[in-house]
């Protein structure tokens, strides 16, 4: 037998799929919004009827993952949880990642290994529920606050009529903050229709219907509108179907001269599907969503469109980068 070499990997592997499937289970059952103070298992089946030798089960098997604090006999949330778990908190994430679990799954992956799957006419992901779910996360993750605090070096003028495009936006929501800190400017949200709906509620959510208005169509093939100062591009790029060339120069069309770009997304350096982030992404390629175009692509692309890199940014978890539009 040779020492050099371990299966350790795999049961580290099993342990880490062990203490996600804790998480999400416990999610579900909504565990910690009952942990904001310290509480007892006992405590927590009484106020849910669950059963309580399986709540102190499950509440020692959080702890061993450090999901949960413990003080005496009483278990209590860590401070990321009660950000982020307990459903008191503004900050929620729990559908979220349950969202980009599901999102994300590779549970049928044997199957279509084995038989190919039926690529899904149009792009497959649930986009409006997408929209609805990013909303806590485009907070919590600092999209929103990178984002407040670029627009803040760009647009020095807070009484100015802005007008800004949030292309293929979602939820919309830096559309609306933009408008939020510009109180004289009007912001769009282009999306498909289905998609547009829930934009539409989380507009009227933050009571912001007179200045951020939505654009219904697809941006591969409707008019986009003109003379924006500002156009958003954020996490779109892979679903420019036709040129890149041609999408990229419509949105140049779009801007005034001096007018921006925020381009938000992934690049590949490589043609094709690499190894960057394939896991997240391979039940999506599975179901034919094209990899991201190369950096190299998209930087042509920009330069035909008069697109000049101003500088990066970093957006939350991804990458941003803000282009001007050069006049002729
Ligand atoms: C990955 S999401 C990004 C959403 C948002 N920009 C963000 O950064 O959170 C891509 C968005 O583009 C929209 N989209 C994709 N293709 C589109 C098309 N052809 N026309 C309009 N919207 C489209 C989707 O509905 C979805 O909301």
């Amino acid at each position: 037998m040779g020492t050099e070499i371990t299966p350790n990997i795999y049961y580290q592997v099993l342990n880490q799929y062990q203490a996600a499937q804790l998480l999400f289970e416990s999610i579900k059952l909504d565990i910690f919004s009952y942990l904001d103070k310290p509480t007892t298992a006992v405590e927590i089946a009484n106020e849910t009827g669950y059963d309580e030798q399986n709540v102190e089960l499950l509440l020692l098997a959080l702890l061993s993952c450090n999901y949960i604090g413990k003080e005496n006999n009483s278990y209590c949330n860590t401070k990321i949880g009660a950000e982020y778990l307990s459903k008191k908190s503004p900050y929620y994430m729990g559908e979220t990642i349950l969202f980009r679990e599901t999102m994300t799954s590779l549970y049928d992956i044997g199957n279509k290994v084995k038989y190919g799957s039926e690529k899904q006419a149009g792009i497959g992901y649930d986009f409006a529920t997408l929209a609805e779910v990013t909303v806590p996360e485009m907070y919590a993750t600092g999209r929103v606050d990178s984002f407040v605090s670029e627009i803040k070096t760009i647009f020095t003028d807070m009484n100015k009529k802005y007008k800004i495009l949030d292309l293929g936006g979602g939820s919309g929501i830096l559309a609306i903050e933009f408008a939020k800190n510009y109180l004289n400017s009007k912001a769009y949200v282009f999306e498909f229709p289905n998609v547009a709906v829930t934009t539409e509620k989380i507009i009227s959510q933050h009571n912001m219907e007179d200045r951020v208005s939505i654009l219904v169509g697809d941006f591969n093939t409707d008019e986009i509108g003109n003379s924006y100062d500002m156009v958003i591009a954020s996490g779109i790029l892979d679903f420019a179907t036709g040129d890149l060339d041609s999408f990229i120069s419509k949105i140049s069309d779009a801007l005034l001269d001096n007018g921006y770009l925020l381009l938000i997304g992934r690049y590949s350096d490589k043609e094709g599907y690499t190894q960057d982030n394939i896991l997240g992404w391979l039940s999506g390629y599975m179901n034919g969503i094209k990899p991201p175009p190369t950096r190299n692509r998209v930087e042509t692309a920009l330069n035909k469109g008069r697109l000049q890199l101003v500088h990066s940014i970093q957006s939350g978890r991804f990458q941003g980068y803000l282009y001007k539009k050069a006049m002729v």
